[in-house]
This record gives C-alpha cells, sequence and structure tokens, in this order.
C-alpha cells in the first residue's frame, strides 16, 4: 500500500494539521497514474504480440529479448543481414522488435505488390508518421496523410511533375551541376597546390584531392529543390557557412544512431512529446517555417488574381479541372498558391496544409537525390572501365552548347547513361526500406513464391496471415539486390545488365524500371510510391 504509507510519512509528528501536504498527494497520484497507463500499455503490448499470426513464421535468433533483432539491423552494413535471413529462412519471415515482437519482413514481389497496392489499408505505421511529421511541420504534408487527404493533395501537386513543368525546371539543374563543377575543381587545385607545396613531392599530384563529396551534393540539391519547387534561392553551394544546408546535414547524420527513447516512444506515445529535439533540427525547422511563410505572403497576391481569373474563364465543369491554365505557375508552389483560393473543396489546400508540403519538399527531395549522387559518383570511381564507356557516350554531344532543349532531349536518348542511372538506383536506393503496418482487422497476404513458404512448424503456406496493427518492413534495398531476382551477378555494379531482356522482364513491383527505389502504388487504394521521381532521374 504505497498509497497510505505515503500519506502516514507526511502525517505532521509534533503539533500542527493532520491532513496530509496536498503536494504530496497529487505527485502520488501522477505516479500511480503514470505506472498504471505504463503497465497497462505493456500489458496490452504484450497481449497483441502473443496473438499475433505473425509468430508461426521463421525468425532468426533473438540476441535480446528487450530489443529483439533492432540493434543487429541497426548495425548491419549494407543491408546484408537481410540479404543472409532470406537466404536461411526464405522469401517470407518474421524479425524481433521491441519486447521481442515479431514483424512481418517479406522479399515476395507479389506480397509486397499486395501491400503497396492496397497502401491505405497498410498506412506508415503512426511512430513512422510522428517521426517524418516533426520533420515536416506537421502531419498535413504528403509524406504522412491518409486516406482523401493525401488522395485530394496528390491530385493537385501532381501537375508539378509533368513533362512540361520538368521541362521548364531543367536550367535549374544544368546552372548549379556547373556552379559545383566550378567549386569542386577549385577546391582540387588549392588542396594540390598545398600539397606540392607542403611536401614538394610530386607524387602527391596523383594521389588527388578528397572533398566531402556527400555534404555538397546536399548543398547542391537543397538549391536545386529550393529553386525549382518554390523559385527561393537557399543559396547554399556559395555560402559556405550556410546554417540551413549545415542543420539539415546535421539532422540527417543524427537520425542514423540507434536511440533507446526511439524505441521506447514507438510504443508509448506519450514519450514523444518529452523527445529530446537537437538545437540543428529546431533550427532547421524554424528556418524552413520561416522561409515558407515569406514565399507564401509573396505569391499569395499572384495566385489569387490567376484563381479569380480563372475562375471567371471557367465553366462550372471546368472548376472541377487540375490542370493549371496554359501561362500559369506550374511550379510546386505555383500550384499550391493556387489551391489555397481554389473554389472547389476537392481542389483546395488550407494554408496549414500548404506549410507542410513546403517542408515536406524540401526534406523528400533533397536529401535523397544528394545520396543518389554521391553514389553514382562512387560507383563510377570504382569502375574506370564503365566511366570511360559513358565519357565516350557524351563526346557526340559535345557540340551542341548547355542550355539547348537539344542536349537535354538527345540525352535522354543515351542509353548508356540510362544503363548507368539504372544501376545505380537498383544497387544504391537511397531510401533501403519503409515500414508498413495492418489497418484490417484480419488479412491474408498471397504469396507468389513457387510452392509458397516454410512455417515454424514447416509446414508450407501460400498465404501469409496477419493481424490489425502487425508491423510489416518492406526491405527495398534487399529486394533491388535479390539474387533469387536478379542473379548471381545481383550485388555487382554492371550498367550492361539493363540491355538484357531477361532484366527488363524482371516482375519487381516497382513504379520505375523494375525496380523498388521509388516504391509503388495504385489511384485506387493509395498510391505512396515517390511523386518526385522523374525529377530525381532528371536531377
Ligand atoms: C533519388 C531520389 C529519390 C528517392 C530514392 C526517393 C524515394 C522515395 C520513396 C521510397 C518514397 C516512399 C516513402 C514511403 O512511403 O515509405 C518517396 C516518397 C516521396 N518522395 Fe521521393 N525519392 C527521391 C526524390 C524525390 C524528389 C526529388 C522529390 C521532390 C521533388 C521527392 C518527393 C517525395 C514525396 C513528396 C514523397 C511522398 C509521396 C506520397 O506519400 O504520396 N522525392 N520517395
Amino acid at each position: 500500500m504505497i498509497f497510505n504509507h505515503t500519506i502516514i510519512d507526511n502525517l505532521p509528528t509534533s503539533s500542527g494539521s493532520l491532513r496530509p501536504k496536498s503536494s504530496s498527494l497529487i505527485f502520488v497520484a501522477v505516479f500511480i497514474i503514470l505506472l498504471s497507463t505504463f503497465a497497462s500499455g505493456l500489458i496490452k503490448i504484450l497481449i497483441r504480440q502473443y496473438l499475433s499470426p505473425l509468430r508461426r513464421l521463421r525468425c532468426p535468433p533473438i540476441p535480446s529479448m528487450l530489443w529483439g533483432n533492432l540493434m543487429d539491423m541497426h548495425d548491419q552494413e549494407n543491408n546484408y543481414l537481410i540479404d543472409r535471413w532470406e537466404e536461411e529462412y526464405g522469401p517470407v519471415f518474421a524479425f524481433r522488435g521491441f519486447l521481442s515482437g515479431s514483424r512481418l519482413m517479406t522479399t515476395d514481389i507479389r506480397a509486397v505488390a499486395y501491400i503497396l497496392g492496397n497502401a491505405y489499408d497498410y498506412p506508415k505505421p503512426d511512430f513512422v508518421r510522428d517521426g517524418l511529421a516533426s520533420m515536416a511541420a506537421g502531419h498535413d504534408g504528403l509524406l504522412t496523410t491518409e486516406g482523401e487527404q493525401h488522395t485530394r493533395q496528390r491530385k493537385i501537386l501532381q501537375p508539378a511533375f509533368s513533362a512540361s513543368s520538368l521541362r521548364a525546371v531543367t536550367p535549374v539543374f544544368w546552372e548549379k551541376a556547373a556552379e559545383i563543377r566550378d567549386i569542386w575543381s577549385a577546391l582540387a587545385e588549392q588542396q594540390q597546390e598545398s600539397h606540392r607545396y607542403d611536401a614538394k613531392d610530386e607524387k602527391h599530384w596523383s594521389k588527388g584531392a578528397k572533398l566531402d563529396v556527400l555534404a555538397w551534393l546536399g548543398r547542391a540539391t537543397l538549391d536545386v529543390i529550393g529553386l525549382a519547387g518554390f523559385g527561393y534561392s537557399f543559396d547554399a553551394l556559395s555560402d559556405n557557412s550556410n546554417a540551413l544546408a549545415d542543420a539539415f546535414a546535421a539532422v540527417f547524420a543524427t537520425a542514423s544512431t540507434f536511440r533507446f527513447m526511439i524505441i521506447l516512444a514507438t510504443w508509448f506515445p506519450i514519450l514523444r512529446k518529452f523527445r529530446r529535439e537537437e538545437s540543428s533540427e529546431k533550427h532547421m525547422r524554424k528556418t524552413i517555417r520561416d522561409i515558407s511563410l515569406q514565399l507564401i505572403d509573396e505569391r499569395r497576391a499572384a495566385a489569387q488574381i490567376d484563381a479569380q481569373e480563372a475562375l471567371a474563364k471557367k465553366s462550372e465543369g471546368d472548376i472541377h479541372s487540375y490542370s493549371p491554365e496554359p501561362g500559369q505557375a506550374r511550379d510546386l508552389l505555383g500550384l499550391l498558391m493556387r489551391s489555397n483560393f481554389a473554389v472547389a473543396s476537392h481542389l483546395r489546400m488550407s494554408t496549414s496544409e500548404i506549410l507542410c508540403q513546403i517542408s515536406t519538399f524540401i526534406a523528400a527531395g533533397h536529401e535523397t537525390s544528394a545520396s543518389a549522387l554521391t553514389w553514382t559518383l562512387y560507383a563510377l570511381a570504382k569502375s574506370p572501365e564503365v566511366q570511360s564507356k559513358l565519357r565516350a557516350s557524351f563526346r557526340p554531344l559535345q557540340s551542341i552548347p548547355i542550355g539547348d532543349p537539344q542536349l537535354d532531349d538527345e540525352l535522354t536518348r543515351l542509353p548508356y547513361l540510362d544503363w548507368v542511372v539504372r544501376e545505380v538506383l537498383r544497387l544504391h536506393s537511397p531510401v533501403t526500406n519503409t515500414m508498413r503496418v495492418c489497418k484490417k482487422a484480419h488479412d491474408a497476404i498471397p504469396v507468389g513464391a513457387p510452392g509458397g513458404y516454410l512455417d515454424r512448424d514447416g509446414q508450407r503456406r501460400t498465404s501469409i496471415e496477419i493481424k490489425k496493427g502487425d508491423i510489416i518492413s518492406v526491405p527495398i534495398q534487399a529486394i533491388n539486390r535479390s539474387r533469387v531476382i536478379w542473379g548471381p551477378d545481383a550485388r555487382e555494379f554492371r550498367p550492361e545488365r539493363w540491355a538484357e531482356a531477361s532484366q527488363s522482364r524482371c516482375a519487381v513491383p516497382g513504379l520505375w524500371s523494375n525496380i523498388l527505389t521509388f516504391l509503388n502504388g495504385n489511384t485506387v487504394n493509395g498510391n505512396r510510391s515517390c511523386i518526385g521521381y522523374k525529377f530525381a532521374i532528371l536531377e
């Protein structure tokens, strides 16, 4: 009886009132409420985990009852752990999460297609959405919304990624590519000069220069999304100590550290409120918010006139179309602002939604592209013969000046460039996996592997039983590199594979190029594929 004991402890020993101190009572009451909330939460988790049909799946050994396989998964290099598990347990198995709860992991492409094709029945788990929302100024951004709100937002934003809209932003890619080329050339020159000066040793020339390529490309892609999406100049490349670029780099670097608090907050949402926020994160959020408000303010008047003119010209039926008028801005900000004044509710976005979209697109559109470009340079540096072939394929285009649209067209028609881009994005997917949760009371996910898979009791099964609340991991990178799917050389960087008919017939349910890098979806039950994939490929 902790409660009584505490009250008795509060009784005055000599004279005075016999009433216990009210502050102690409140403290004890709060403590008991917290303890019972925690205990009932824990019991619920344990019961749910015990009843989960995923317990019937085969699973790797569990190194810790508390953290399951989570620490091993965090520490693995390049997702090879998942490859090993797939080799040992087949395309359908479970790994263990917090308190050893079973989570589904599947590389079976039919099962993955089913999960991604029913995106509103299999959304991102709440703890993932909360994490993304904290980067994106709230829960109203495209990455985190669900159902009708998500469908509406995607329809409004889609025209920003049409062929003609992307053609209009191509000069930004050229401009930033030239800028980073000049910066790197100058830095390399400086380093070589200093080597020569310091060591007076010609051999240093052959060592080349050291550059933090990922950090520089992060700055370049931040500039690109700012200009191409919102007509805003972050000047991250030209400003050596750009605070926003540094803040983004710090946020993404800390996101990759294993933190017990994050795991606990997965299951106890109240703890998310006490999450220690890095100062870089705070700074990033505040800067983006200030910039977004400034952008909204600047474009509000123009958007209002745009919307009124469109309304005056259109008949009632036309008001329900999504396409901007000829001459109207098709960049992201233009579409967002016009939607703020839309008459039809299914075309309208609130100011809070617009604020979230701006930070969503800045975050989703720049780190992923920087990572893809860094891996491209890495792959080319490791394969000098691919580098030579690629360079040779560009030579015939040397006479076409940069800025001439013919050059853009010719580049998109170069087969070797196309294979290199596909191969980098297959082998080095910047998003290595994603998570989903089952929202249906019960479901059976179909499996395509011939003969199905073996469960823990050695029984063959052709579908995966799953219950509401069960968590699924979609291992994007493991599927892109699976030897079962791509053959024995799956982990080699070999652009020529894309010339072989067998590869293009590969049945991975990806949005682009039969790889899972940009995920997939369908318009009926949720399309969560990357809306910016064409932008990224051009970039
Ligand atoms: C190589 C670069 C990129 C890669 C590998 C990539 C990959 C992905 C992936 C895997 C998703 C799905 C995430 C999930 O549901 O779990 C996604 C979603 C998204 N991406 Fe990309 N992305 C890239 C570039 C871009 C760019 C350049 C933009 C914007 C200009 C962008 C904007 C978005 C948005 C807004 C979503 C959310 C879509 C939705 O849920 O409806 N991405 N991306």
